[in-house]
């Protein structure tokens, strides 16, 4: 069996080799030269080894090799595919603003094929009709900021249907395996067209069809029950008890839709609230925690600032909100030394253009290091160090015009979460800060903490964080939240 693995290899590789060196160099539509390169492009992975092979996780990685170069863009040939890798600001902008309609489609990713049912979600669907009407459902329908903070808040889907019976009760490991499947930085995205081949040597496929099936069987439960409940209400059921997959199941029966939508297409936006919306939340919420603790000052200060806006015997609720201007540039810190989603979602751009002077061909994939961005020494000062100060000083807002703080991307396919994520992590972290006084265990010190992480489609913390909470008198968790 070995032999005939190792004799199917060589003949692969044999006839990609000769597939890449017949190939001609497509025709230069525009005598601006390529952005610069990293040198050690190798034949077939082309610059792979030097995103793989180190051990460093994809952002680090890329920021390093853009500051080796010394240029704000970079270009690397990942193994079939043509990649852009912008470091800066000004570019981001660019990319974002200037040039957004350019950019604004998605690679088609294999995980997202399979596991968003052929691409059909709003987070990796292709730009065009499709996309724009399930991303104007997704804005007007569920996501709006008068939906968000108004008492018509559209549960999501999360606070229904963790938990309970059958499949769903595995939905956390599903889900979690989903993610790592959608991080973007698998062998088979960088070969289209090779997938058979690079599948069967990472086994990448199967475990895909696995958590298709997994992913599949929880819809079905979940989507089932949410028929059954309208089957016994009718339409008459409440707006406030309606959850996301109520008001999907009533857009979908809508008859003004431009483009129909399926019920696999129906599954895949259950999904992408899901995925979209839970790591990067808890992700948020987890690294604050992490700096808060490193930084006893600044947590005593952002508890000091909700318990007076919030007063003794009381319950944090969204309007308290308004008046935590400290907790939420703590926020905002933890955001910008650590963006839940570094290189955001990638891009692809849709025609040829020149930025920066480089030639930018038509099908290039494009990544938006915001890592790099948000300690770029160059528009913040001392970037490494937690500094919540530096947001109330300077006002740079989530909209930043000047595209310096970019942890929810922009332009036309950034976000539409921006507001339900925000509030879900501000008035968590809220409530923490109100019922409890939070210290690292015994013998750890600020500097001790792990700030190690994992890559994924939401970057999370590798170890988890472990801190003890101590009751206040005063501000005891009192039962169950109205809000
Ligand atoms: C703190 C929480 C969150 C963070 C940090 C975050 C971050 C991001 C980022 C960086 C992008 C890519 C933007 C770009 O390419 O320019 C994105 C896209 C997206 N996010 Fe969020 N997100 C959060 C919460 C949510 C929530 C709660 C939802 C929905 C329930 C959501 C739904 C989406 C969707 C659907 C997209 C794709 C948009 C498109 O391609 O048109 N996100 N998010």
């Amino acid at each position: 069996m070995d032999t005939l693995i190792t004799i199917f290899l060589s003949l692969a590789t044999i006839f990609i080799s000769i597939y890449y060196f017949i190939q001609k160099p497509s025709p230069a539509t525009s005598t601006a030269p390529e952005p610069p390169s990293p040198a050690g492009r190798l034949p077939i992975i082309g610059h792979l080894h030097l995103l793989f092979l180190t051990g460093e996780l994809p952002h680090h990685q890329l920021a390093r090799l853009a500051d080796g170069l010394g240029s704000p863009v970079i270009k690397l040939q990942l193994g079939r595919v043509p990649t852009v890798v912008v470091s800066s600001a000004q570019l981001a902008r660019y990319v974002l603003r200037v040039n957004d309609g350019v950019f604004a489609n998605r690679p088609q990713l294999v995980a997202a094929q399979y596991l968003s049912f052929g691409c059909s979600d709003v987070t990796f669907s292709p730009y065009g009709p499709y996309w724009r009407q399930v991303r104007k459902i997704c804005v007007t329908e569920l996501l709006s900021p008068r939906r968000v903070h108004s008492s018509q808040q559209v549960k999501p889907p999360y606070t229904t249907i963790y938990g309970g019976e059958g499949k769903k009760k595995e939905l956390v490991g599903v889900l979690t395996e989903t993610q790592e499947l959608l991080a973007g930085f698998c062998l088979d995205d960088f070969f289209p067209g090779w997938e058979t081949v690079t599948s069967w040597i990472t086994g990448y496929q199967k475990r895909l069809t696995r958590n298709l099936e997994d992913l599949k069987e929880v819809c079905d439960e979940i989507i089932g029950e949410h028929l059954m409940k309208r089957k016994d209400c009718g339409d008459d059921q409440e707006e406030e008890e309606e959850d996301f997959v109520d008001v999907l199941l009533k857009v979908q029966r809508r008859e003004d839709l431009d483009v129909p939508v399926t019920d696999d297409n129906l599954k895949a936006l259950v999904l992408d609230m899901f995925v979209a919306g839970t790591d990067t939340s808890s992700t948020t919420l987890e690294w604050t925690m992490t700096e808060l603790a490193r930084h006893p000052t600044i947590l005593a200060e952002a508890t000091r600032e909700i318990r007076s806006v919030v007063g003794k015997q009381s319950r944090v609720n969204e309007s308290h909100l308004q008046h935590l201007t400290y907790m939420k540039s703590v926020i905002k810190e933890a955001m910008r030394l650590h963006p839940p989603v570094p290189l955001l979602v990638p891009r692809e751009s849709m025609e040829d253009c020149v930025m920066d002077g480089y030639m930018i061909p038509a099908r290039t994939r494009v990544l938006i290091n915001s890592y790099a961005i948000s300690r770029d020494p160059t528009l913040w000062e001392d970037p490494l160090e937690f500094n919540p100060e530096r947001f109330l000083e300077s006002g740079i807002d989530f909209h930043d015009q000047e595209f310096r703080f970019l942890p929810f991307g922009g332009g036309r396919r950034g976000c539409p979460g921006f507001h339900f994520g925000l509030a879900t992590v501000e008035i968590a972290l809220a409530r923490l800060l109100y019922h409890f006084d939070w210290a690292l265990p015994d013998g750890l010190r600020g500097e001790d903490v792990d700030l190690g992480e994992i890559f994924g489609l939401a970057t999370r913390k590798k170890t988890k964080l472990m801190l003890v909470p101590m009751s206040k008198e005063g501000y005891e968790f009192r039962g169950k939240s109205n809000t």
